[in-house]
């Protein structure tokens, strides 16, 4: 039997960045790629992305957490995620402060500027091709050749790309609902540059302070918020030179703030997170899976 049947769940959003939460820090099971697929079946609690906490590997941690698209991948960043799992932990147990792990490494999180916001060091952006990664050598990667449509009329082209623990591809535009994100979203997310695939991103630079953004999420689609592209998207305008390194982010599920810190060279990302309700998953949703 699936250690999901009958388990407790919070559904919460990210600026509409959908977030189901699962807490198994007091169990050995993790949760299987066709687990997560069931959870995300329309009989089930349809999510962009599934947190799932699981027992601390390292001292000073809350967690190791999982995080799953809605296909079942695996992805080593969600910053929206991130403050879900943050906003319930605080308020669970009245910390201001927590330090997670994922596959990307450590995570410190804390009680944002006013109560209803979080923060979440999402470390150190890498630019590298190899890290990203992508299928072959790009010596800068602030632009790199890539294009959708005629090879002498493209409709998007030269993205920058971005690893924030996950792979990321900008595209510049002037107007970022004047794109078909669902047709070439897909087709970016899966263009044999991208080993790993990507998350798709259209950004319109308003002016140095503030930029307009929209993604395609690999292995979740068309999201109303997607917290790393926020990050990836602020850090590549900052290495072009045309924004500021801390910048005011409006997606199509609210607004982030964002600051690529000089210091120490990590992206903090800070926004709200939303509870909506909660329920125990219904057994017979794993019923078919091993
Ligand atoms: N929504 C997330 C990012 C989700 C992960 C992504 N789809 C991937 O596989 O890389 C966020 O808020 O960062």
């Amino acid at each position: 039997m699936s250690a999901l049947a009958n388990h407790a769940f919070a559904k919460m959003n990210g600026i509409g960045n959908e977030i189901v939460v699962v807490d198994l820090r007091d169990s050995k099971a993790g949760v299987t790629a066709e687990e997560a697929r069931a959870v995300a079946s329309p009989a089930g609690v349809p999510y962009d992305q599934l947190m799932v906490l699981q027992p601390p590997r390292l001292q000073g941690t809350e967690a190791f957490i999982k995080i799953y698209n809605n296909d079942g991948s695996e992805s080593g960043a969600c910053g929206n995620g991130m403050r879900c799992v943050v906003r319930r932990l605080f308020e669970k147990t009245g910390q201001s402060a927590a330090t997670f792990e994922t596959r990307a490494g450590l995570l410190n999180c804390w009680q944002g500027p006013a109560p209803d916001l979080y923060t979440i060091d999402m470390g150190a952006p890498k630019f590298g091709w190899q890290d990203i990664p992508l299928a072959e050598e790009f010596r800068d990667t602030r632009y790199i050749e890539l294009q959708v449509g005629p090879i002498d009329a493209p409709i998007l082209h030269s993205p920058s790309v971005v690893s924030m623990g996950n792979p990321h591809a900008i595209f510049w535009v002037d107007d970022v609902n004047a794109y078909d994100l669902e047709r070439f979203g897909p087709l970016l997310e899966n263009h044999p540059i991208f080993p790993e695939r990507a998350n798709i991103t259209l950004a319109h630079i308003v002016d140095r302070d503030h930029i307009t953004m929209r993604t395609w999420e690999r292995g979740a689609g068309l999201t109303r918020a997607c917290g790393s592209a926020a990050c990836a998207t602020a850090v590549a305008a900052a290495r072009l030179k045309r924004a500021n390194r801390t910048v005011e982010m409006t997606l199509p599920g609210g607004k982030l703030s964002i600051e690529w810190r000089e210091r120490d060279d990590h992206v903090l990302m800070t926004g709200t997170a939303d509870f909506e309700y909660e329920g125990r998953f219904d057994p017979a949703l794993f019923a078919s899976v091993a």
